[in-house]
């Protein structure tokens, strides 16, 4: 049994002539303690299919099972990060972390509470900034009290949608690190969504597109065979990573170039003759 299955997955938003279906046939199977990254084009659905697996909203049509039971609802069990900070500005990096850790671990004691916030608020970096409101602190500060709040409820599944896009590239890797030991550490099960080739093949065990929508579906997946720990320094001059770049990367421009002749198609107006106004 896979630890998170989606099985003939269809998502439409809308109804009558203004339906769209956004997700087709999405079938998606993780394993127990795999990281898996999913990449895809800006609107192709990445966030509808992580609220699918988040269980924020149902498909239309097909099943998402976790650990072999149907999502219904959210659950602590899956810890999201969204790209978007989401916050709450009016309490402190030490208060975001804690109301999150109160919630997964409402039975315990007030200082287990404090010692489990102040150890993800420490591995991000972000003890000295601890009494800080959100708003006194940087785009990349803010992400990181956002992963320290969502590891801090040891979720059986990390779901990662575009964590880290917002981020400059020495935050974005510092993360990205921070990300992978807790994972390697506490073998947890990740799902990362992102549009960034080379941080699924750095991070992931497999990459799977997901072609644009609408009917956005599920392309062939790319098995990532690099040993861990990663170095990103020597990945660049690794034949398997260079041979893995190029055929997804070659992969993403065919279907781009696809979805380019579509949009074509579907903008050729019907022909229109005013005769009214030839009289
Ligand atoms: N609640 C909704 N109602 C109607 N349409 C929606 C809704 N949510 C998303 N959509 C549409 O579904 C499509 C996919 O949206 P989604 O946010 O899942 O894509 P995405 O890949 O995450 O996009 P981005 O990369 O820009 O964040 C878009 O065309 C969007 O306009």
């Amino acid at each position: 049994m896979a630890y998170l299955e989606l099985n003939n997955i269809y998502k439409n938003y809308g109804q009558g002539d203004s339906e769209t279906e956004v997700l087709s046939n999405i079938n998606l199977s993780i394993e127990e303690g795999e990281f898996v990254a999913i990449v895809g084009f800006t609107g192709s659905g990445k966030t509808t299919l992580v609220n699918l697996i988040n269980g924020l909203i149902e498909p239309t049509k097909g099943e998402v099972l976790f650990k072999g039971k149907p999502v219904s609802g959210t659950s602590h069990e899956r810890g999201v990060i969204f790209q978007n900070y989401s916050l709450l500005p009016w309490l402190t990096v030490e208060q975001n972390v804690l109301m999150a850790v109160k919630e997964a671990f409402p039975k315990r004691e007030k200082a287990v509470w404090k010692r489990k916030a102040h150890y993800y608020i420490e591995m991000v970096g972000l003890t000295p900034a601890i009494n800080k409101l959100p708003k006194e602190l940087s785009g990349g500060m803010r992400q990181r009290v956002a992963v320290a709040r969502a590891l801090s409820m040891k979720p059986d599944m990390i779901i990662m949608d575009e964590p880290l896009g917002a981020l400059d590239a020495l935050t974005r890797g510092t993360l990205q690190d921070q990300i992978l030991n807790i994972w390697e550490k506490d073998k947890r099960t990740a799902l990362l969504i992102t549009n960034d080739v080379d941080e699924g093949i750095y991070m992931a065990d497999r990459i799977i597109p997901l072609r644009p929508g609408p009917n956005a579906t599920l392309g062939p997946e790319f098995k990532i065979d690099i040993d861990r720990p990663r170095d990103k320094t020597e990945l660049n001059d690794n034949e398997n990573f260079k041979q893995t770049r190029n055929a997804i990367i070659e992969y993403l421009m065919d279907i781009g170039e696809e979805r380019k002749a579509k949009a074509t198609e579907e903008i050729l107006l019907p022909e229109l003759t005013p005769i009214d106004f030839v009289k």
